[in-house]
């Protein structure tokens, strides 16, 4: 369960050009549920997924994840807490051109520790599951834009965290590509993660596996 108290973020504090990305936000989203949060570009919904994400830090309140207090976790902590806990799929795939697909989805495990075999076996896994193990030894940068995405959807799987924060994902990709994409989130509810989707992408309006829409304006949420 993810909750989230009193939520603030402000950026160009005590200046005149002072404003909350993100005011007073309070927030449950429960285990296993998808959820799509929407809002007009600006709105603040990075914002609020790299909190949740400890990438960066709340001006104040709080954020629960399993029980833990992460909002104001020290810098390495918070690494570890992302390496276990959080997937992210971001607009651009922030993938490693120069990389072989293989080699990108088993970056996030580098951190964790484990054996050579367990990481070949942890990526071929997450290569099945988003259905890219064909390209598994390709460079990325020779890659289409859809299986960009796929690679970024297995690096996100490859860790097994059971949440994941997807921002924007189909905003490179064509109809068809969304379309897989959807699909494959729904695969990914069927293994219990936890899944926020960030957009103003219509094509979400209406799945049918849908658990909640969070509606965001100027940072504020409005049910
Ligand atoms: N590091 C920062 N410094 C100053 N302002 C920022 C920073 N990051 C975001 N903002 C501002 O906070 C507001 C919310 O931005 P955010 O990226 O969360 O919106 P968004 O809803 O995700 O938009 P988009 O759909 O275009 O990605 C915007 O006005 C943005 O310019």
């Amino acid at each position: 369960m993810i909750k989230i108290k009193n939520l603030n973020k402000l950026f160009y504090e005590n200046s005149k050009k002072e404003f909350y990305a993100l005011k007073d936000i309070n927030l449950e989203i429960q285990t296993s549920s998808f959820v799509v949060l929407k809002g007009v570009s600006g709105s603040g919904k990075s914002t609020l997924l790299s909190l949740i994400a400890t990438m960066d830090k709340p001006t104040s309140g709080e954020i629960i994840i399993d029980n833990e207090s992460v909002a104001k976790l020290p810098d390495l902590h918070s690494s570890n807490f992302r390496a276990k806990k959080i997937g992210f799929i971001f607009q651009s795939y922030n993938l490693f051109n120069e990389l072989s697909v293989k080699d990108n989805i088993s970056i996030p495990l580098i951190p964790l520790g484990y054996s050579q075999k367990q990481i070949d076996e942890k990526v071929l896994k997450s290569l099945e599951i988003a259905n890219i193990s064909h390209k598994k030894e390709e460079l990325v940068l020779n890659l289409s834009g859809g299986e960009k995405q796929r690679c970024a959807i297995a690096r996100a799987l490859v860790n097994d965290s059971n949440i994941i924060l997807c921002d924007e994902p189909t905003a490179n990709l064509d109809y068809d590509n969304s379309i897989r994409f959807i699909e494959t989130l729904k695969e990914l509810k069927k293994l219990n993660k936890t899944i926020i989707v960030a957009t103003h992408d219509p094509i979400f309006d209406n799945l049918d596996f849908v658990d909640k829409i969070i509606n965001i304006k100027n940072g504020i949420i409005c049910e």
